[in-house]
């Protein structure tokens, strides 16, 4: 391929505050090394949602994480949310918006909307970025290759005074029921990281809105990753004295929503990281995205920087 230019990989590094010395800064790489080792062909998902997207530095600072696990022999795949960037435009088209647990409630107005910020200009944004840091990244919807098959989500609810169930119609969410694994086989292979937009093809081509963190879970099972990270703009669950939950069991997990501790958008993260661990993925972690290279703490350190859930013991 002819060079237009230089990217931005070198120039970029002093986006965040420098505050290690140079010979703490060879101990990290060095106690890195036995966690290259343990992950190389591993395959490392990464869900990156809307709110953890804000701030230009901690972008970039993103992308050259995701670049760097594809260099040192890992197989991360990116899957993207971006609830803010489209409540912002449907709020510029005036067209209103309600959730319910979390979910978009999504008519066909908003699911072209959807669409159109999910699998444009949001998608393209993260592939330029992790372009820009070094990487070869290649922007897909699950239309493409029909990587998510998805079909319509149906919510019950129990009214609390008459005990009845009924059903809500949610409009044009989906849930993934197929996730084609020869479109990711295919970059596995390669130097390609693909970045995916949460969007469902349905049976008869319909577009199904898809919560990014169901997305994200969905091909994590598909691909047998050994990690699921969950980036967002807390520093994890919390528990009802807004303390954070290092590690956090299936069982404590489903008690907490049940009682309410966990609630809104982070019901279907949990719920998300609950199905990936019984799906046989090693770790599932609700990860702080605010701080920089939380990718790179979560992976190559002892240390996360989240709520770990995992079948099992956990161990942190
Ligand atoms: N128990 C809990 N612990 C932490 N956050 C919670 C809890 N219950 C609800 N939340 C909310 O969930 C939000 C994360 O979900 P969401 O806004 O959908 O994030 P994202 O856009 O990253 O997917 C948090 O910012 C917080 O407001
Ligand atoms: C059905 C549903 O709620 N879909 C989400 C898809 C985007 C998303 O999940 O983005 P975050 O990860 O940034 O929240 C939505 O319309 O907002």
């Amino acid at each position: 391929m002819t060079a237009c230019g230089p990217s931005s990989s070198e120039s970029d590094a002093a986006d965040l505050p420098d505050d290690l010395s140079w010979p703490q800064k060879a101990r990290v790489l060095a106690e890195a090394l036995p966690y290259m080792h343990r992950f190389a062909g591993k395959t490392i998902v990464i869900k990156y949602g809307g709110h953890a997207m804000g701030d230009p530095a901690l972008a970039r600072g993103f992308a050259r994480d995701v670049v760097l696990l594809k260099q040192v022999g890992m197989n991360p795949v990116v899957v993207h949310g971006g609830g803010p960037q489209i409540g912002r435009m449907l709020d510029t088209l005036r067209i209103q918006s309600t959730f319910i647990d979390g979910l978009r409630v999504t008519d066909s107005a908003t699911v072209d909307v959807v669409e159109m910020v999910l699998a444009g200009s949001i998608n393209k944004a993260i592939v330029t970025a992790i372009n820009q840091a070094g990487g070869f990244a290649v922007g897909l919807s699950g239309k493409d290759g029909r990587l998510i098959q998805a079909r319509k989500l149906t919510r019950t609810v129990r009214d609390p005074d008459s005990n009845i169930e009924r059903e809500l119609d949610l409009g044009f969410v989906g849930e993934p029921c197929g996730i084609n694994p020869h479109v990711l086989d295919q970059f596995r292979q390669s130097d390609i990281i693909p970045v995916i937009a949460p969007i469902g093809i349905g049976s008869h081509g319909e577009t199904f809105n898809i919560n990014a963190d169901t997305a994200a879970g969905a091909v994590a099972a598909e691909v047998k990753a050994s990690h699921l990270l969950m980036l967002t703009d807390i520093t994890g669950v919390l528990d009802s004295t807004k303390t954070l939950i290092e590690e956090l069991s299936v069982e404590r997990a489903r008690l907490l929503m049940a009682d309410g501790t966990i609630k809104g958008g982070m019901i279907p993260k949990v719920q998300t990281c609950i199905s990936a661990v019984e799906a046989g993925v090693d770790a599932a972690v609700i990860v702080d995205g605010r701080v920089p290279h939380a990718v790179l703490l979560e992976i190559f350190t002892p240390k996360g920087a989240g709520t770990l859930i995992r079948a099992g013991v956990a161990e942190r």
